[in-house]
């Protein structure tokens, strides 16, 4: 099987290709080799690699920067979908649409399900709603797999900025009243893996067990890393930020667990994923 990845250079598409199962090829492709606003560059990579599979990871994921530029925000997760999507149904490809948490308004009492109605309050929510909708329309052989606070050992995520911040500040402010289910992008990796084994297209919501506020996910990391900075919680009232994260947006799953597919609890996958990382080698300069 071959398999293209979009935002091949991501977090999410990183820990795709380096834990892809023996017998898949990886064709992990960054915004410069397929820019997905772009529908000649989409269709030239699909047309070049053949894939059997396109696991569509690229977005714009900076949430406070959909709100400044929601255009650049429409055109690369909505519009740069429709170009994807429009390729895996010419190349007659499988298509994984990776989508998030951010498609729910956080109202609810109880986390998420896979049926439970979106309506998200974020420009990001919202443009990544519109590519779910379009690979619906468009594709019916496609999995859609929400997600929720991504991190990894590398890239721009919570756990990297707390563990900066708690070496730069006194004292950490992290808001305690909204919640989700942290998630480490190895174990979602392979559980795209096992996802795509079946035939079984429709929406899962793959996320690592259990839930958090920003405030418990701060606390635990550092408790990890053996970092004493201590940790206030407030409100979100008291974060200025442009987006507004859902309060409840904790995701559960009736359909993964229906084919096996469960992910370990978050507490344990943030300690995997802190040990990992420190036996990787320091980077050049860091010394
Ligand atoms: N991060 C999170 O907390 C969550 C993420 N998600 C979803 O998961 C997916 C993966 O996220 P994650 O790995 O964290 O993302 P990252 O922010 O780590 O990476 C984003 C990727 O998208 C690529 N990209 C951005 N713009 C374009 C473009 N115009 N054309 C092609 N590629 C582009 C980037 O390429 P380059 O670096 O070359 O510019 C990069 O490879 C996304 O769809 C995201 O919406 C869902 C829930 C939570
Ligand atoms: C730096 C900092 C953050 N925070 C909290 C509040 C703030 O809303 C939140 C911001 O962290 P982030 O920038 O990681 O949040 P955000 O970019 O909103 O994270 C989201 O990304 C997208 C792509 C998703 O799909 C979501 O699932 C979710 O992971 O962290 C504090 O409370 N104190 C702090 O000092």
């Amino acid at each position: 099987m071959r398999t293209l990845i979009t935002g091949g250079t991501g977090q999410l598409g990183r820990a795709l290709a380096r834990l892809a199962p023996a017998g898949i090829q990886v064709i992990a492709l960054g915004s410069h080799a397929c820019d997905v606003t772009d529908p000649a560059a989409v269709r030239a990579a699909v047309e070049t690699h053949r894939p059997d599979l396109i696991v569509h990871c690229a977005a714009m994921t900076d949430v406070d920067g959909c709100e400044r530029d929601p255009r650049r925000a429409w055109q690369v997760n909505a519009l740069g979908t429709q170009h994807v999507a429009a390729a895996a149904v010419e190349a007659g490809a499988r298509l994984v649409y990776i989508s998030t948490n951010y498609v729910f308004d956080g109202e609810a009492e109880e986390p998420y399900h896979e049926f439970a109605r979106p309506n998200p309050i974020s420009i990001y929510g919202q443009t990544k709603l519109a590519g779910e909708e379009i690979v619906r329309a468009l594709f019916p052989r496609h999995y859609i797999v929400r997600t929720a606070m991504l991190y990894d050992e590398t890239g721009r995520n919570f756990v990297n900025t707390m563990l900066r911040l708690a070496c730069e500040r006194p004292v950490l402010r992290v808001v305690a009243d909204q919640f989700g289910n942290p998630t480490y992008a190895a174990d979602l990796a392979e559980a795209i893996w096992r996802l795509v084994r079946y035939p079984a297209y429709g929406t899962y919501h793959l996320v690592n067990d259990g839930q958090a506020s920003w405030f418990d996910w701060a606390c635990e990391t550092l408790r990890l890393a053996g970092l004493s900075t201590p940790v206030e919680p407030i409100p979100a009232s008291a974060y200025t930020r442009l987006a507004r994260p859902p309060r409840n947006g904790v995701l559960a799953s009736l359909a993964a667990p229906a084919l096996g597919i469960t992910l370990r609890p978050w507490q344990d996958a943030l300690k995997r994923n802190l040990d990992r990382r420190a036996r990787l080698p320091e980077p050049p300069g860091t010394a």
